[in-house]
């Protein structure tokens, strides 16, 4: 599924952090089922980028521009509310509650939809995401890539059309990261638009529709 008309444009981001410019007039369009890359060196401003785009941290300046909503541009400021609605940010190292795999997973229903344990929409991710087995797991205990495919589970219950990924496969062994790829593209199959932060291409080409190239402040668009 994929759309000419992007459904997010962010322009004119900038980022300062003691007055080294980390952002310097930055532009980025996020397209409903369509997953773009985010490469940069380290330092390069990679994860401030994406805070700013999840509501998370406050830019300088950036205007936002919603499709298909009746406001024109606004600022980071008046979208922020919007943007914490629409867009979910997954850090590197997921953050996950004391309790089983389940608990994280009816809690993050419940913060959304009031959704009740262990139904069936917790069952579906539960088994998309291939932890059945590990349902009643500590999720704290889980492997590193385990931790990856319940945040993804997670941020399918929560059914946010925005998913900005920090690294997601950095630290997993060649298996887990394939299943992470794997899970990721049947997200953006799904109409879900993908921003992912990494530092090389690390298998993430097959899935990717685009790329952003952070340098110096700018983005440089390109195509895969
Ligand atoms: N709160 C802050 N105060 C001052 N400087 C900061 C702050 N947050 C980030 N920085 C600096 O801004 C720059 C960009 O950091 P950022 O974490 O966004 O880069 P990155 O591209 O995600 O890096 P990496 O690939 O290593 O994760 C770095 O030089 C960092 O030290």
């Amino acid at each position: 599924m994929t759309s000419l008309e992007p459904m997010l444009s962010f322009t004119g981001i900038h980022k300062q952090f003691e007055r080294r410019a980390i952002l310097n007039a930055a532009a980025l369009d996020l397209y409903a089922g369509q997953c773009h890359l985010l490469l940069g060196e380290n330092g390069a401003g990679k994860s401030t980028l994406l805070r700013i785009l999840a509501g998370l941290l406050k830019p300088d300046a950036a205007d936002i521009h919603f499709h298909g909503y009746s406001k024109p541009t606004m600022s980071w400021q008046k979208s922020r509310p919007r943007l914490r609605d629409t867009v979910m940010y997954l850090h590197q190292s997921p953050y996950l509650f004391d309790g089983s795999v389940i608990k994280n997973l009816s809690y993050a229903k419940s913060a959304t939809q009031g959704g009740s344990h262990n139904d069936e929409a917790v069952a579906e991710v539960l088994s998309w995401s291939g932890l059945d087995d590990l349902a009643e797991s500590p999720a704290k205990k889980l492997s590193g890539g385990e931790k990856q495919r319940l945040a993804l589970a997670r941020a399918k219950l929560r059914n946010a059309p925005v998913l900005l990924l920090d690294e997601p496969t950095s630290n997993l062994d060649q298996q887990s990261r394939e299943r992470t790829i794997a899970l990721l593209a049947s997200l953006r199959d799904e109409g879900v638009s993908m921003l992912i932060a990494c530092h090389d291409l690390a298998g993430f080409s097959e899935i990717a529709n685009g790329r952003y190239h952070l340098a110096e402040g700018r983005l440089v668009r390109s195509e895969a």
